[in-house]
């Protein structure tokens, strides 16, 4: 049968817990999270969520995780396809895969807050999560260091919100919610949230003090209209289910700015062989992709005295410099039985959001028969996050 079991708890600036002792402390804000569990006869049994002490290094091959399902899960599979890095799974419930290209790297599917608990259990070295997960399931453990902070997809906010109506109708900084009377000791805010670590931590950090938190596993935006809390803390992206269910955000009340992510053990990286290797490959791919990703290669012809004058020509236009400047190469070309170059063609790599005011540019200055394509990598000589990388790991 099942049982509802309430715990009250108390959450301290240093140390966000939900089984840390309760303390009478006032400034701290209190948590009260419903839980339901199973009426079992007492058992010598100890469950652990992952976080059992760290593995000694006693496997050679190297782990990735990835997310097994879930909205992450096919946007990771086609970035690494699109940096050559494609996972060959046997069928879709086999949860061990490989990356043919990457020899000794086992790729393991897990729920996205799985793979950072075996981050920090030593069950896994590399991950690709979003930051929100790995900052709530994380918390804070020196272990986990960020690769790669930015993969440019899931991207999403965690967020206070409250109702539009009632009592909050004029309530639209955290400030404000904060300075409201209703709140007391007895009475304070209730919010439900999926995150109970950064959701606490964040109103600590933020002074508000007659806070309490329930929790639950999805459809949190009605919890306010149900009567179940004041407000949430929700991801956000649309903002289409916030405003489908009559709730704002508001001003402060940003807790995270999220995106995928590639996180790595710290202890991984430095003492077992191959993880910095593999890293080191995969953040150049990565880069070089991402960084391509946002530019096209532009070419076009240009009639010119030399290539020096064309050059002088291009750089004085602003959405035309490229990454190191434009490349200018003599068209030879017949004229009365001799070798002439009249013209010059130009390369040059510009952001895609340029692109149209970059071709104006070219016409302007006389650039004709101006070609488009798409780039695939932009390799730099050293990818800056590498150097950060080692420099994070005192290497
Ligand atoms: N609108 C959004 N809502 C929730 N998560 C989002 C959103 N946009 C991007 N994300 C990112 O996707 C992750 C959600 O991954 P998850 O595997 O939980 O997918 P899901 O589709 O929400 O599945 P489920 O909630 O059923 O487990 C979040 O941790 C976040 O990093
Ligand atoms: O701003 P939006 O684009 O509307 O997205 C936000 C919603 O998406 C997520 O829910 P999800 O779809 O994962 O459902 P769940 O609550 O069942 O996990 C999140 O928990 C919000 O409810
Ligand atoms: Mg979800």
């Amino acid at each position: 049968m099942s049982i509802v079991r309430t715990i009250f708890l108390q959450c301290s600036p240093a140390s966000v817990s939900p089984f840390s002792a309760p303390s009478p402390s006032s400034n701290r804000v209190s948590v009260k999270f419903t839980v339901s569990c199973c009426s079992v006869a007492a058992s010598p049994v100890t469950v652990v969520n992952g976080n059992v002490d760290k593995k000694p290094l006693d496997r050679n091959e190297v782990r990735l995780g990835l997310p097994s399902k879930g909205r992450m899960a096919t946007d990771t599979l086609d970035l690494l396809k699109d940096c050559q890095l494609s996972v060959r799974q046997v069928n879709p419930r086999q949860y061990v895969a490989e990356i043919p290209q990457i020899s000794n790297l086992e790729v393991w599917f897990q729920r996205p807050k799985d793979i950072v608990r075996k981050l920090v259990s030593g069950d896994l070295d590399l991950g690709i999560v979003g930051l929100d997960i790995v900052n709530e399931y994380g918390q804070g453990d020196e272990d986990l260091i960020l690769v790669h902070d930015a993969l440019d997809y899931g991207d999403c906010r965690l967020s206070l919100a409250i109702p539009k109506y009632g009592i909050f109708e004029n309530v639209n900084s955290l400030k404000e919610l904060a300075q409201m009377p209703q709140w007391t000791a007895e009475r304070p805010l209730r919010v439900a949230t999926g995150f109970t670590h950064l959701g606490p931590k964040f109103m600590n950090e933020n002074g508000l003090k007659h806070v309490t938190f329930s929790t639950a596993d999805g459809a949190l935006e009605a919890a306010p209209a149900m009567g179940i809390a004041d407000a949430i803390v929700d991801l956000v992206s649309s903002g289409t289910t916030l405003r489908e269910n009559n709730l704002k955000e508001i001003e402060g009340g940003v807790i995270l700015e999220s995106q995928a992510v590639l996180v790595a053990s710290k202890r991984s990286l430095i003492q077992r062989k191959g993880v910095l290797d593999i890293t080191h490959e995969m953040l150049e791919r990565l880069e070089a992709h991402l960084k391509a990703a946002g530019q096209f290669t532009v070419t076009a012809n240009m009639r010119g005295s030399s290539a020096e004058e064309v050059a002088e020509r291009i750089l004085s236009q602003t959405s035309l410099s490229g990454l190191q400047g434009p490349t200018i190469s003599p068209v030879f070309c017949k004229r009365d039985g001799k070798i002439a170059a009249d013209y010059y063609a130009i390369v040059i790599c510009v952001p895609k959001k340029a692109l149209y005011k970059s071709v104006q540019q070219l016409r302007a200055i006389g650039g004709s028969g101006v070609l488009i394509s798409p780039l695939t990598y932009i390799f730099d000589e050293e990818t800056p996050r590498w150097r950060q990388l080692l420099s994070n790991l005192g290497l």
